[in-house]
């Protein structure tokens, strides 16, 4: 396994740029994963790591060497697509073995079956070997797949969202069984998704790309924890965040243009037992995800989401009144960017007026606003 560099790398199709100066370096034996919305420009990033494309500036490099202007074959590198590609009229086995037939490898039948074998093991497929491949179920086919690259034992492996087209329980057990893998091969691994559950699962470090450039790379904690501005925190967390617009609120001078308060660090309490910085408001829903509740609240005219542990007996719903944890809340300035307070960081002046701008914000949320219409603060959420 190797180390791959990205040196300042730019790719256009036509008018479109589709990647901008994107510079990282994933470590030997590191899972990185590009984390980014529909047109990101992640599938341009992992062709241009396998010579499907090359850039129109800057370089990568592949285990120290420049890899830039390479063939897709003297690379090393292993493709796993979405869709599986399997040779449909081909075995288990011969679909396993494809990849060491070609002219090059030179490998014996006997040295060709021990790999196969090993590989299918691994992946718990080996009482399959003799199925053909349209014989399968969807997590065998792409187990099959991923069987493919594993066999060639490259120096990296590229893989493009593989677990999308399987169904939920399926991906997560595949997800699961990947991390595990690659782990014990220590594989160097460049996983691309729009998931953001599997980005944070599976990733060592996860790169955030958005619009062709990487606004943060990080480990998934410190991703979750402290975003580099408005965007990442949108693209990180199982649940939007909420997002309050400090102008709207009539809150100037902080330097503070949003406030930023995820699902979780939203309570709901009784009405009955609200306390002085708490919102009074009314459930708009409740969805039960499994393992919480996600609560749609309108207060002072804006709506709030809340995650908390489910309610023993049906729904949260009525009037209730909202607790938002300050000491969670992040603060990002105009430009989107986060400004950088943290939390617990007491003493620092910045924190000090993060905490009483939350607190503002609160009571904002329970009265009118001073032309006697309700305050509104900005929505930024898609809503599930
Ligand atoms: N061959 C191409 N010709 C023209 N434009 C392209 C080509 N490939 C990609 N693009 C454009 O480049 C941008 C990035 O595309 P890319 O497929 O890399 O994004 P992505 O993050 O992988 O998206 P998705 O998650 O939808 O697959 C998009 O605007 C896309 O339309």
């Amino acid at each position: 396994m190797v180390e791959i560099a990205f040196q300042a790398v730019t790719k256009d199709f036509g008018a479109t740029r589709a990647v901008e100066s994107l510079s990282f370096t994933m470590q030997d034996g590191e899972f990185f994963a590009l984390l980014g919305p529909t047109g990101a420009g992640k599938t341009t990033t992992l062709r241009l790591v396998a010579g499907l494309e090359r850039p129109d500036y800057g370089r990568i490099l592949i285990g120290g060497r420049d890899a830039t202007s390479l063939s897709p074959p003297q690379r090393d590198v292993a493709f796993v697509f979405q869709q599986y590609s399997l040779y449909p009229h081909l075995t288990v086995f011969e679909n396993l073995a494809f990849p060491l037939k070609a002219p090059g490898k030179r490998l014996s039948d006997k040295d060709i079956k021990s790999r196969v074998e090993a590989v299918a093991e691994k992946l718990r497929i080996e009482h399959k070997l003799g199925n053909k491949a349209t014989r399968l179920s969807g997590g065998e086919m792409q187990r099959v797949s991923i069987g493919r690259a594993l066999v060639r034992e490259p120096a990296c492996f590229l893989m493009d969202e593989p677990l999308s087209s399987l169904d939920a329980k399926l991906r997560e057990e595949l997800r699961a069984e990947l991390k595990h893998l690659q782990v014990e091969l220590g594989a160097t691994i460049l996983y691309v998704t729009h998931d953001q559950v599997e980005a944070m699962t599976l990733a060592d470090r996860v790169g955030v790309l958005i619009d062709g450039r990487l606004h943060q790379i990080d480990a998934p904690e410190v991703l979750y924890e402290t975003p580099a501005d408005v965007a990442v925190a949108q693209q990180v967390g199982h649940l939007p965040i909420n997002l309050f617009s400090t102008e709207a609120l009539g809150l100037t001078g902080s330097g503070i243009d949003r406030i930023g308060i995820r699902p979780e660090h939203v309570r709901i309490v009784p009405a009955a037992e609200a306390g002085p910085d708490d919102t009074l408001g009314d459930v708009v829903r409740t969805e039960r995800l499994g393992a919480e509740d996600v609560i749609t609240v309108s207060a002072g005219g804006t709506t709030v989401y809340a995650a908390q542990p489910p309610a023993p007996v049906g729904g949260v719903a009525g009037r209730i009144a909202v607790r938002i944890e300050p000491a969670f809340a992040l603060a990002f300035d105009r430009d989107g960017n986060r400004l950088p307070v943290r939390t617990g960081d007491r003493n620092a002046a910045a924190f000090v007026s993060l905490v009483e701008a939350a607190r503002d914000l609160t009571q904002r949320l329970q009265t009118d606003g001073p032309d006697g219409s309700e305050t509104q603060a900005e929505e930024v959420h898609s809503v599930r």
